[in-house]
């Protein structure tokens, strides 16, 4: 029976987490398992948690906001057999084999705790024998190199934080596909994209993915409870499963509008790089799209809507930012880089 404490108000109930749901999927195509993770997020009741662990074949995930363009090589992508996908949270480009493993967890937004959902992951950790940490804006870390990158996306009603694991992936191909930003490279002090990651089985040799599954597993019920646990691992088949397969397996969700434009501007901040590109007419922005591999996805997009069709005037441009987000440093930063009067690149 689930454990309903009487001596809490309705309202407190209502938002305990009573239920625990663990999903497996049973498919390596990310457009799949993006649409299921999207269609966990609509269907997370308010007082569940849900953990769903999932792997994808031979592919690149860029983030929500990225130009897919310029962050891999997609036409030796498509010729090699590997996979673009797109996520909904912000964050860079990761690479995918079956020697990842990726973790998700949807929770109601006000039972979303990082803290309390990075524990679920170092605890498993430590109980296979690797003392991780979480550094930097997303990364979880052995010896200073990232097995992990996390990203997240708060809704109206749900919060999901979703990662990567590295456990046994073939990093020799990352370079292959990814156009690491040299910039950002630097910001992080490493020479290569594949010296900044290292797979879990140098920390542990004897570990596989299949093994890193019910220690997590046991992990998340550990934290958010057993008494109501429920499992799943076969896929949603109803209508709205099918339209969020449509859209994460659309070219217009995978590619977006083309980056081809006028102008164009370029820039990287502690929180992320940032590509404007907009062309100008009737001396006013037009068509513009906001590129970057900022953390806060929502906030980018955001600001695309705030400046689209503004007077193309810096500082026109800085106020509409200020006025708009009087709280987001990272728009005070554009805005001061847009007084600076940037150059414009064709
Ligand atoms: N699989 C994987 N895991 C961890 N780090 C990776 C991976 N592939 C590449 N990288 C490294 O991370 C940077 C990008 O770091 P950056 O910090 O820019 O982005 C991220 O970490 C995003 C994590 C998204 C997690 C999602 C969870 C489910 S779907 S994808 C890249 O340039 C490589 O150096």
């Amino acid at each position: 029976m689930c454990d309903v404490k009487k001596s809490r108000t309705r309202e407190e109930n209502f938002m305990d987490i009573v239920r625990t749901r663990l999903v497996r999927s049973p498919v390596c195509n990310p457009w799949r398992n993006l649409a299921w993770e999207e269609y966990l997020t609509k269907n997370c009741a308010d007082d569940e948690a849900i953990f769903y662990l999932w792997q994808n074949a031979h592919t690149v995930v860029v983030g929500r906001n990225q130009n897919a363009w310029a962050e891999c090589r997609i036409e030796l992508m498509e010729k090699e057999g590997v996979t673009l996908a797109r996520r909904s949270t912000g964050g860079g480009a990761v690479y995918h084999d079956l020697g990842n493993l990726n973790f998700s967890f949807v929770v109601p937004r006000e039972r979303y705790d990082m803290t309390r959902q990075l524990n679920v992951i170092l605890s498993a950790l430590r109980a296979l024998g690797v003392n991780a940490e979480f550094t930097g804006r997303n990364d979880l870390t052995v010896d200073g190199r990232k097995f992990s990158g996390n990203a997240y996306q708060l809704t109206r009603r749900v919060g999901l934080h979703h990662g990567t694991l590295l456990v046994d992936s073939n990093m020799s191909v990352l370079p292959r596909y990814l156009n690491v930003d040299p910039e950002k490279l630097k910001s992080k002090g490493v020479k290569s994209v594949a010296s900044r990651v290292v797979n879990l089985k140098e920390a542990a040799p004897s570990l596989t993915v299949e093994k890193m599954y019910a220690p997590l597993e046991e992990a998340f019920l550990a934290e958010y409870g057993r008494g109501c646990a429920t499992r799943e691992d076969s896929l949603p088949d109803d209508d709205l499963y099918r339209d969020l397969y449509a859209r994460y397996s659309s070219r217009e969700w995978l590619l977006g509008r083309s980056p081809q434009c006028e102008a164009a501007l370029r820039r990287r901040f502690a929180w992320g790089g940032v590509q404007l590109c907009f062309d100008i007419e009737d001396a006013a922005v037009k068509d513009l799209r906001v590129f970057s591999d900022a953390m806060d996805g929502e906030l980018i997009r955001a600001a695309e809507k705030c400046l689209d069709g503004q007077p193309f005037e810096w500082d026109v441009l800085a106020q509409a930012l200020e006025r708009a987000f009087p709280q987001q440093a990272e728009m005070g930063d554009l805005a001061a880089w847009f007084r600076e009067h940037p150059a414009l690149q064709a």
